[in-house]
């Protein structure tokens, strides 16, 4: 989905906050009517669901975003819209106009705000006590009054009930990240067009991460990863994951932090990629970038920006800044050496060539023209061994071709005293990695490449040459703040009085780019750009055997993950278990299991259910008073140091030491309850309650603190937990200048209901998966292709989609090549592929399919249906051509809705026996717990923990379904 809008307009705002809040992903698209993109009303914002519906009122796309759930509410919340755009909005814009208003005009919004303020006296939100579309229309409209301080004392001060109402969503993360997403600052403008014609907004504080004086400015950015594939896991430890960490224990210390990433779209990685799939470069930059953003979402990954690198911003800022360097005398011109291929009639750049890596000890015969993966080193393609075009395989040929240099020798003397006084606070492989590097001088670099995709050099001379992906790559992240909020320079180029840190994660081979060409870059340039001052990069995480690859399809990637039904949760922690910190680490299936089941399962979901279970149960879910004694100070202390260690590693970016100190707090926790026996003591004497409750008191506090130490980690379980504990995410800060045990619930706090937080894994399912991912993503794809080529297997909407678009690749491959050797290939792919059809069409019907999967297939079928749709209309008016697609579309989208709510149905009943399964659980755990506290006799208990273990075992079997 798509909303287009103008410079500062708040109906975009509450479109965003409704898209936010219902968890579904809108793009935000800058637009103005010259763009011609309008056939309906002249009125911003407008939201794009599809082709076939476009929402133009901003109340309208809430509803159709944020429905009334309850009907009998509908009503009411239809009345509340109708007067925030009939009278509310319009009061609102004239104020905030600046201009100077009738007398009338304000006091119409003072009286607007009463009766808002009147209705909030008894509800929490304006419907009661649920949030509704009236709320988020009528706070985003509210906003530019809501944080003008003039406009706050002379409308909002006597309003104390909107004051709450407006922090308490303001509070919210869903609405701060769609304030972010929206991204406007105080001096930006409606736009002229916008549907009611609203000027300028008087000073807002500013909400997008912008920096503050006297405050800790945190920018945070993670390697922008090609779109050359699905993410496997190693890049998303390397970089994005890892970066989603500090990020959210950044926000939990409250620091200002902004965390920005997005895909690197330029260079060969992208054009080889298109080369292979047999569709253009933007059209493979739109796909995986649409894959990238969907796996960082499964993965919970918080970014305050998810950009792209093939963006104006992205041009205006790389051809500017080069530009300064020429301006400068960083540039010079040499005639290079280039691979040639004569079959392919082009200079071959990086990617495209292949062959056995020149340096002596490495040999690895699929070196790649720009680093090898084998040896790491960086490589020059003509001085590959028996070189190989990857298009045609043909030997290339060495030519000359002229290219600009950035002249490191000249800016070597500035970066060594630079990276002397930085490189403390870089992690070990970022500070190896650079010294490596400054072992000999540093030599001139290629800039530019004889390419297409990328960013054009802006010189007459040389305006068919691009730039060099690793010269534009590290430009990306500025650009991509660009085009979050307009004012990328105050955080890149922050003023002398404002302290921003930037803070960048990578794996190793990203790190010579990070520490040298870049900054080289940023120091040639000589305008105060910023500096990174903490890389944080990681060594490699290996696959069981071998180095995960994007580009050879090794390992396990993101939409695998999400396939084996192991939350996203368990993978965030395990993947963070292994993080190469120090050296490289390899992911194994085993292992995976058992930290689940012995750290997750056994020791940290343990310790909090069994705290929030006896809180529940024997003190009626309040919180107990405590009452310390030397054993509990013992432990505090034992905890406080655990807290310090966490805090120092956290702020240096040992993520993994980090959480091994969360796992320390649990293990502390569960050996003060075995010590304690609160079971024991709660039945015996006076004292001895007191010493019970006390000790339930304190277990309670830890759970809350490993809530508050977990959330960086495991945002979703951290959630749980938190409704399990009934506190707030505010509530539960940590303090960096004096990181302890804070006791986040008050004595007499109530808490929700405890639930275990984790599931076991079998070792059967681990076995599976291994078999399961072992070998490249072709070998599996093989595979599937092999048991699907059985008739029955393949359906038939499936196969004519597979037969369209192999239709597609082959038209485009004889389109970009005579050689019939690079085709033919392809033409025996689809002949097969019909035959299997007219097989699949002959056949009777039988359905395989599960209903997930038919709602899967059904929602690709409707999304390539779309581009189909969306490339008629924009090629011809004629709806006689179009049309007929038009109505497949509608009648995919009808087979979808069926589906759905077959999956619903189907989904309903799992959580039936996993809701009943859940109370055998907790019903058997307490007969077990009171035989167990009653006897110590095993062979009386025991049959009754057999019968709770294979209860769980069920449990696991269906969450894991
Ligand atoms: N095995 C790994 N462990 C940790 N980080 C990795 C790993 N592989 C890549 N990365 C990091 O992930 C990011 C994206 O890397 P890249 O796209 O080059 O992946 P790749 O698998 O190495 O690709 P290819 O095999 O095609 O070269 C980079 O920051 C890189 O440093
Ligand atoms: N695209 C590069 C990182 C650029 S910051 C990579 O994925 O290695």
């Amino acid at each position: 989905m798509k909303v287009y809008t103008n410079i500062g307009n708040t109906g975009t705002l509450k479109v965003l906050i409704a898209a936010h809040l219902a968890g579904k992903s809108v793009e935000k698209c800058l637009a103005t009517f010259e763009d011609g993109i309008f056939t309906g009303p002249q009125a911003l914002p407008l939201l794009e669901v599809d082709d076939l519906l476009t929402f133009f009122s901003s109340n309208a796309a809430v509803q159709y975003l944020f429905p009334t759930l309850d009907l009998s509410e509908n009503g009411q919340c239809q009345q509340m819209l109708e007067w925030e755009a009939t009278r509310l909005q319009p009061a609102v814009a004239a104020i905030v106009s600046g201009k100077s208003v009738a007398s009338d005009i304000r006091q119409a919004l003072q009286s607007s705000l009463q009766m808002l303020d009147k209705l909030l006296q008894k509800n929490k939100y304006i419907l009661g006590e649920k949030l509704s579309a009236a709320d988020i229309s009528i706070w985003s409209t509210l906003y530019p009054v809501c944080f003008d301080d003039a406009l706050k004392q002379t409308y909002i001060s006597g309003c104390d009930n909107i004051v709450r109402w407006n922090t308490n969503l303001a509070s919210a993360k869903a609405i701060q990240q769609a304030v972010q997403q929206w991204g406007w600052s105080p001096k930006d403008q409606y736009g002229a067009s916008s549907a009611l014609g609203i000027p300028q907004i008087a000073s807002i504080v500013s909400p997008i991460g912008l920096p503050l004086k006297d405050r800790k400015n945190v920018l945070i950015t993670s390697a922008l990863p090609y779109v050359n594939n699905v993410p496997h896991l190693g890049n998303i430890i390397g970089c994005v994951l890892s970066a989603d960490i500090f990020a959210r224990y950044c926000r939990q210390c409250d620091y200002n932090t902004l965390f920005i990433c997005g895909t690197d779209e330029y260079g060969t990685a992208t054009e080889t990629k298109a080369l292979e799939e047999g569709i253009t470069p933007r059209e493979i930059c739109d796909k995986y970038f649409d894959i990238h953003n969907a796996v960082y979402r499964w993965f919970d990954i918080g970014f305050d920006y998810f950009g792209r690198t093939s963006t104006k911003e992205q041009t205006e800022i790389a051809q500017k800044l080069f530009l300064k360097l020429i301006d400068n005398g960083f540039v010079s011109t040499q005639s290079v050496e280039q691979l040639y291929c004569e079959k392919c009639e082009r200079f071959l750049a990086d990617r495209f060539v292949e062959g056995v890596c020149p340096h002596p000890g490495c040999l690895y015969d699929s070196a790649r023209g720009d680093q090898c993966d084998k040896c790491g080193k960086l490589i020059n393609a003509i001085e590959l061994v028996e070189p190989r075009c990857k298009v045609c395989s043909h030997k290339p040929t060495v030519r000359p071709s002229e290219q600009l240099f950035i002249e490191l020798g000249q800016l070597e003397p500035s970066l060594r005293t630079w990276i002397s006084s930085a490189e403390q606070g870089w992690s070990a492989p970022a500070r190896a990695v650079s010294r490596a590097w400054l072992r000999d001088s540093l030599r001139a670099r290629a800039v530019t490449r004889d390419l297409k995709w990328g960013v054009p050099v802006p010189i007459d001379k040389h305006a068919h040459k691009v730039f060099y992906v690793w010269f534009d790559a590290p430009i990306g992240y500025m650009s991509i703040t660009q085009c979050l909020t307009k004012h990328y320079e105050k955080l890149w180029k922050p003023d002398k009085d404002v302290d921003v840190k930037l803070y960048q994660f990578m794996a190793k081979d990203n790190v010579p780019f990070h520490v040298i060409m870049f900054p080289a870059t940023v120091i040639g340039v000589n305008e105060g750009h910023k500096l990174v001052d903490h890389i944080f990069a990681t060594e490699y995480l290996n696959y069981e055997e071998g180095k995960f690859s994007k580009s050879r399809g090794v390992g396990v990637f993101g939409t695998d993950a999400q396939e084996t039904g192991i939350p996203s949760d368990v993978w965030r922690f395990y993947l963070t278990s292994i993080r190469p910190e120090t050296s490289d680490s390899s992911f194994s299936w085993v292992e995976l299991g058992t930290r689940n089941n012995s750290e997750l399962l056994n020791n940290l979901g343990n310790f909090c259910h069994r705290s929030l279970s006896f809180c529940a149960n024997s003190f009626k879910g309040k919180v107990p008073d405590v009452t310390l004694t030397p054993a509990d100070l013992e432990l505090i202390a034992l905890v406080n140091r655990e807290v310090i260690s966490y805090v120092q590693n956290m702020e240096k970016g040992r993520l993994r030491e980090s959480l091994r100190h969360v796992l320390s707090v649990s293990r502390l926790g569960n050996q003060h309850m075995q010590a304690e026996q609160p079971w024991v003591l709660l039945k015996g004497s006076e004292q001895d309650k007191v010493r019970g409750a006390t000790a339930i008191g304190l277990c309670c506090q830890l759970v809350a603190l490993l809530c508050a130490l977990l959330a960086p980690f495991m945002p979703h379980t951290a959630r749980r937990l938190r409704e399990q504990l009934n506190i707030d995410a505010v509530a539960l800060r940590i303090n960096p200048q004096n990181p302890s045990l804070v006791q986040y619930l008050p004595a007499g706090h109530i808490i929700g209901k405890p639930e275990p937080l984790f599931s076991k894994i079998e070792p059967e399912l681990l076995e599976k998966l291994r078999a399961k991912y072992a070998g490249t993503q072709s070998d599996r794809a093989k595979q599937n292709g092999d048991a699907k080529s059985s008739p029955s297997k393949g359906s038939v909407a499936e196969l004519e989609a597979a037969v369209e678009e192999q239709g597609n690749k082959v038209r485009q491959l004889k389109a970009s090549t005579k050689d019939k050797a690079v085709w033919q290939p392809e033409v025996n792919k689809l002949l097969d592929l019909k035959k299997q059809l007219e097989t699949a069409k002959a056949a009777p019907k039988e359905t395989t399919a599960t209903p997930s999967e038919s709602v899967a297939s059904l929602e690709k079928a409707i999304a390539e249906q779309g581009d189909k749709v969306r490339k008629l209309k924009a090629s011809t008016k004629d709806k006689g051509v179009w049309q007929p697609e038009v109505d497949k579309l509608l009648q995919l989208k009808k087979q979808l809705t069926a589906a759905q709510a077959q999956t619903n149905a189907a989904s309903t009943n799992n959580k039936d026996d996993i809701a009943s399964l859940e109370k055998a659980i907790t019903e058997q755990g307490d007969k077990v717990r009171k035989l167990k506290a009653s006897t110590k006799d095993k062979a009386v208990w025991q049959p009754e923990v057999n019968v709770l273990l294979d209860l769980k075992k069920r449990l696991a079997a269906l969450q894991i379904k």
